[in-house]
């Protein structure tokens, strides 16, 4: 059986959001993926992903969206210990400084991180979303 990837995701406007579905695309070919905004997750989407792709812009001042995907971290905290994951996400006038404490806040729940984050400014360019989508194609098999 192919890995199992389940995609993440916040969006306001619509720039990670292409940012996931150029993951998606990739990743459908394994034909064991799902792609969720994150108000439709359940946490069994995050137990059972050999692979997780989370995504959410940059919000606030540099923090994760705060109505949604923020409690959704905090929820599941206890239960990435081990899991493979990958960030992503847009950003405007900052320097990636969210990317990173997200990062962090991962690893300090024993998550492993398998791949540098992928982080664009606004809208994704065509090199990018070429990026994400190898790397869904890459984790699909
Ligand atoms: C309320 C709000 C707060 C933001 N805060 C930041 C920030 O702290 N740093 C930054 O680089 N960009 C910030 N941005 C810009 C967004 O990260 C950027 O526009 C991104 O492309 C939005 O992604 P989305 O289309 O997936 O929602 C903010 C945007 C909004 C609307």
């Amino acid at each position: 059986m192919n890995n199992k990837i389940n995609i993440i995701f916040w969006s306001g406007t619509g720039n990670t959001e292409s940012m996931a579905q150029a993951i998606y695309e990739g990743s459908k070919k394994g034909g064991n993926s799902k792609l969720l905004t994150v108000d439709k997750d359940t946490l069994d989407d995050v137990v059972e992903a050999d692979i997780l792709f989370l995504g959410c812009p940059s919000m606030g001042v540099e923090e994760l969206e705060e109505s949604e995907m923020e409690p959704f971290m905090e929820s599941i905290s206890n239960d990435i210990d081990g899991k493979k994951i990958i960030l992503f996400g847009s950003y405007g006038w900052g320097d990636g400084e969210w990317m990173q404490d997200w990062e962090q806040r991962i690893k300090n729940c024993g998550g492993t991180i398998v791949e540098d984050s992928i982080i664009c400014n606004e809208s994704p360019q065509e090199d990018v979303l070429k990026v994400l989508t190898s790397l869904g194609q890459k984790y699909s098999n």
